[in-house]
């Protein structure tokens, strides 16, 4: 796949405005991280404005991480705005496999919104799929079967780019696959990597026509940044804050030399 390591600075230039409708646990870190990644963040989920504030945005994430009934339909009127306008969406279906409710909510925005990106851990997506998953709270415990044809049936299914974090990232549209190696353990140490990384994903779709090609390059600059933020790290508080230091640092030359993707089709 013919991905640029050099995206970050297109981001840089344009700074991307990403409108999050998002969880109350992780939303001061998305909303840095963004900031950290060269985009602008917004943060804005009262009904009576959500769909407005989209229509300003060049990209839109939706996490179902705290969601409620109200927040869903107001999920559901942003998503329209971003079809509409013609920007990317990302959702990510936190705890999908964990409750019904939360396994029905992000089926419902991939029947009725067009989603560009989704983007979870191995149990969500494995669930979406309609695979076996142990989903516990938000962490994925255990899934059954080949995770990459899993994906890439959610892929074809809804006609979205699917992307499986984990030890290793896999990301597919269901013909082609990627999977990036970078990144550091200590990113399961603290909460919210996994949604900082739907807004990472985010700004990067924001400047960029393909969808899967921006995630592989999103992800690999991510966990490359992570990796140097480990260095400096002594433990997950100071883990944390290295981390937006290094993604705001990172050089597009850095992700050409330390990315590790490997890749091929379905
Ligand atoms: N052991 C590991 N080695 C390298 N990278 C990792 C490891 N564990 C997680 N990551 C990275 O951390 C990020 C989050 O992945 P993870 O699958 O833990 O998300 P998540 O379960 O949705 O997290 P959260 O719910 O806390 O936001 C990804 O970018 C992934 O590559
Ligand atoms: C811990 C937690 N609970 C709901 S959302 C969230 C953030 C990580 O997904
Ligand atoms: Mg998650």
């Amino acid at each position: 796949m013919d991905w640029n390591p050099e995206l970050i600075e297109e981001v840089r230039k344009n700074r991307p405005l990403v409108h999050h409708i998002t969880n109350v646990v992780t939303v001061n870190d998305c909303a840095n991280i963004t900031l950290s990644c060269g985009g602008a963040p917004v943060m804005a989920d009262a009904p009576e404005e959500a769909a407005d504030m989209t229509r300003l945005a060049s990209a839109l994430v939706l996490n179902i991480g705290t969601l409620n009934a109200d927040q869903v339909e107001t999920m559901i009127r942003a998503g329209k705005a971003a079809n509409e306008k013609g920007i990317p969406v990302v959702l990510d279906p936190v705890g999908a496999g964990a409750t019904t409710f939360r396994t029905e909510t992000a089926k419902r925005l991939l029947d009725r919104i067009r989603i560009c990106l989704l983007k979870g851990n191995a149990g969500e997506i494995a669930t979406l799929a309609g695979g076996s998953a142990q989903v516990r709270g938000v962490d994925s415990e255990r899934v059954e079967g080949e995770i990459r044809a899993l994906a890439a049936k959610a892929a074809r299914e809804w006609d979205v780019t699917v992307v499986v974090t984990g030890k290793r990232d896999l990301i597919t549209d269901g013909s082609r696959w990627a999977e990036i190696s970078n990144g550091h353990p200590l990113m399961g140490s603290i909460t919210g990597t996994g949604c900082m990384g739907a807004s990472v994903l985010a700004a990067f779709a924001a400047v960029s026509p393909d969808p899967t090609r921006a995630a592989v390059s999103a992800l690999a600059s991510y966990g490359v940044a992570a990796e140097q933020a480990a260095m400096q790290a002594n433990g997950p508080a100071s883990f944390r804050t290295a981390l937006f230091d290094a993604l705001a640092a990172l050089k597009g030359e850095t992700v050409r030399e330390r990315a590790r993707v490997d890749e091929g089709r379905l």
